[in-house]
């Protein structure tokens, strides 16, 4: 039985808690996958290299519209992923290192292997028994696979795998709607690949402002085959190969046939993979592990922070979290509590879209009184240049006081020109002072914000 001061259950934002201020505490870090998490090595960092990729290869299916006629002459899908791994695993390799073997980490002990709580603060990994004064769950989340008859069979994909594919397919079926559905489609279709996208609800990406959701869907029909209100019943490989979808419908069965299946229906948190009930750990209906606002569990001493807690599975809320955490570990006297008043977030499709606070469908619900300001790209300069006729911006704010209560944006680089709104909001600047009291540069793609800021039929200034 080994003692720590503290042990760290999973390498993705749990990693970055550790640094010279714990020098004179003893860690142990478990890690049961690949170093660094998600994030780094199958989510947001190759999803989004692999968006980059896509964002070119679509270039010429609309270039002429310019005046300058481009041809796609082919996508070589082993390098693009070759050159996308080769910059990632290295860095998870070395990750790796660092902590296993650097005189940085002289007082940090690597543990590979899967921890799994025996008692109270006692957890075992390999074999080995290790007990601490504080803990902290950072195990994250994983891809759910619903229950498809034959699906296991025919055999499917995951975000975890498909990136790592041999050969691009020919046709490529994606069951879901959400965000990873969304950057998939992007990415495949942009690379000539035939997607269908199978969703089970009635618009993709249900969860955004419906005005946005809607308009996204409109765009993606335009692209790929999406199949709305299409239940996924059945799967079967054929003999020659290929594997049928069969689908149910209000217009009745269906079916489509790809050479690859994507499943992207959610992911659930890592919390039953430690046996959290033998420390008292508490976890919701959603088996979300349950923290106050210090991030701490239901045990003393015993935090968690990023996926396996948060209701949203954000690297940025991760990291935020882990700070949190951090200060609270070094800190027990004076804790800090985590804010995830102003979380935003971004889809990198195409068009991208991002959003922060309230839909307006949750200010309407909730009866919270606002204006709505809603600018176009295609009315803003830049947006003339790029011949953008689809993009737009929506701001929410409060008639009164002029606080941004929402802000919703499709269009290019939303995930980029959301962010002085998410500023506004967060230093509590109100809408009328952040559009007249800077200057905006013109003709930037944030005239976008200026613009709809100033829409806004504010009650006092407007
Ligand atoms: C395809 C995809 C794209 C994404 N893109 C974005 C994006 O663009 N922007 C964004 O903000 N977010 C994005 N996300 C979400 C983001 O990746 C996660 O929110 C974030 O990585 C969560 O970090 P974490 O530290 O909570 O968990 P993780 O990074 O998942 O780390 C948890 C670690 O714990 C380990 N573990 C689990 N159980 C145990 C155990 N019992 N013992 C030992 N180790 C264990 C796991 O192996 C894992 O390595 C994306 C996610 C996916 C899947
Ligand atoms: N850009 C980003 O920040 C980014 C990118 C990818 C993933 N992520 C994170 O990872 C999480 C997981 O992504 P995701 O796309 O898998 O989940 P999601 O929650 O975004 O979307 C899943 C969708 O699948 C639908 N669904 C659920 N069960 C289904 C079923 N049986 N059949 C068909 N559809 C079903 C849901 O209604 C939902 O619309 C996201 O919620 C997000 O937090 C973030």
């Amino acid at each position: 039985m080994t003692h720590y001061d503290v042990v760290i259950i999973g390498t993705g934002s749990g990693n970055t808690i550790v640094n010279h201020r714990f020098a004179d505490r003893k860690v142990a870090i478990v890690e049961r996958g690949t170093f660094g998490g998600t994030c780094l090595n199958v989510g947001c960092i190759p999803t989004k290299m692999f968006v980059h990729t896509a964002d070119l290869a679509a270039v010429p299916s609309t270039s002429s519209r310019y005046g300058v006629d481009e041809q796609l002459l082919g996508v070589r899908w082993p390098e693009i992923r070759d050159r996308i791994f080769g910059r990632i695993d290295p860095i998870a390799a070395a990750g790796s290192e660092y902590r296993h073997h650097h005189a940085d980490n002289a007082n940090v002990t690597v543990y590979d292997g899967t921890g799994r709580f025996t008692g109270p603060k006692e957890l075992t990994v390999n074999g080995e028994q290790l007990t601490a004064d504080q803990f902290v769950i950072a195990a994250g989340s994983r891809p759910i696979v619903p229950f498809i008859p034959g699906l296991e069979e025919a055999g499917f994909h995951t975000s975890d795998t498909i990136m790592r594919l041999e050969k691009l397919p020919r046709r490529l079926g994606i069951i879901g709607s959400g965000f990873v559905a969304a950057e998939f489609a992007h990415v495949f279709s942009s690379y000539g690949v035939e997607v269908t996208l199978i969703a089970r609800s009635d618009l993709l990406l249900r969860h955004e402002d419906h005005d946005i959701a809607t308009r996204f869907t409109e765009i993606a029909q335009g692209k790929y085959d999406v199949r709305l209100n299409h239940d996924t019943v059945r799967a079967v490989r054929r003999d020659d190969g290929p594997i049928a979808l069969e689908t149910l419908s209000p217009d009745g069965p269906d079916e489509v046939v790809v050479d690859e299946v994507l499943v992207a229906v959610g992911r659930r948190p890592n919390s039953d993979t430690m046996d959290l009930d033998r420390t008292g750990v508490e976890v919701d209906a959603e088996e979300r592990v349950i923290v106050d606002e210090y991030q701490q569990t239901t045990v003393d001493g015993i935090y968690a922070l990023g996926d396996v807690t948060s209701p949203q599975q954000l690297k940025h809320v991760a990291n935020h979290e882990a700070r949190v955490v951090k200060h609270n570990l070094l800190n027990p006297a004076e804790r800090i509590k985590s804010d995830h008043r102003f979380v935003p977030h971004a889809v990198f499709s195409s068009p991208q879209i991002a959003g922060v606070g309230l839909s307006e469908e949750e200010a309407r619900d909730r009866g919270i009184p606002y204006v709505v300001g809603i600018q176009q790209y295609a009315d803003i300069a830049y947006g003339w240049a790029m011949e953008d006729t689809t993009g737009f911006a929506k701001v929410l704010a409060d008639p009164e006081t002029g606080q941004i209560i929402g802000c919703h944006i499709l269009g290019p680089q939303a995930s980029s020109v959301i962010q002085p709104v998410i500023q506004a909001m967060s230093f509590g600047l109100d809408a009328y002072s952040m559009a007249r009291n800077q200057f905006w540069i013109h003709p930037a793609m944030s005239e976008l914000i200026e613009n709809a800021l100033l829409k806004l039929k504010l009650q006092p200034k407007g």
